[in-house]
């Protein structure tokens, strides 16, 4: 994990959003910073420079906005997991728990093709409920995911070690402690 502390810097605490007890740790503070935002995306694909990649996943929301910067600074084609109900074609769905609540993702079934080497990427990692989830749809269209990246993980929650045991390779580029 690479720990920079001018990019930590610029990402805001907010207690008790959306429910008492959560400590949010808001991004948009960090991607209204332009040298943060170029910093943290260059930092994301630093490892995949030259790597074939053939998509990145990024999911609703704030995955899209890091997903699509990621995948053109791959030259990757671009893949949109979305909460239930937005995507017109056939899909495939699955319901997931994350830190704060219950919900339902899903993907076009046609949206990457079997054998494809897929990266995912969201802006942050808590209990690895999403992100699991993203995995797991992506798996079962065939989908080889090299690779999962987050701008914050939240270790004591344990999502990326859920990732690792899945056997999905994390970056992340700062961590929260205490979450
Ligand atoms: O590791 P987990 O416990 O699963 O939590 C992480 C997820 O929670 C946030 O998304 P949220 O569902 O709040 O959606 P948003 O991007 O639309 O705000 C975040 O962007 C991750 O996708
Ligand atoms: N603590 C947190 N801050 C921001 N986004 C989150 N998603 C899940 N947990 C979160």
């Amino acid at each position: 994990m690479t720990f920079d502390h001018d990019i930590k810097a610029t990402v805001r605490t907010i207690p008790d959003y959306p429910k008492k007890g959560i400590l949010f740790r808001d991004i948009t503070t960090l991607l209204a910073d332009a040298r943060a935002f170029r910093r943290a995306v260059d930092e994301l694909v630093h490892p995949w420079a030259g790597a074939k990649v053939d998509k990145v996943a990024g999911i609703e929301a704030r995955g899209f906005i890091l997903g699509g910067a990621v995948a053109h600074q791959l030259s990757a084609g671009f893949v949109p997991i979305r909460k239930k109900g937005k995507l017109p074609h056939t899909t495939v769905r699955i319901a997931y728990s994350l830190e704060y609540g219950i919900d339902e993702m899903e993907m076009h079934a046609d949206a990457v093709q079997p054998g494809e080497r897929v990266i995912l990427v969201d802006d942050l990692i808590a209990t690895g409920g999403t992100a699991e989830g993203a995995v797991k749809l992506l798996r079962q269209i065939g989908a080889n995911v090299v690779a999962a990246c987050f701008i914050v993980d939240l270790p004591d929650l344990g999502g990326a070690a859920k990732l690792r045991a899945m056997d999905v390779p994390v970056r992340t580029l700062m961590a929260f402690e205490g979450h």
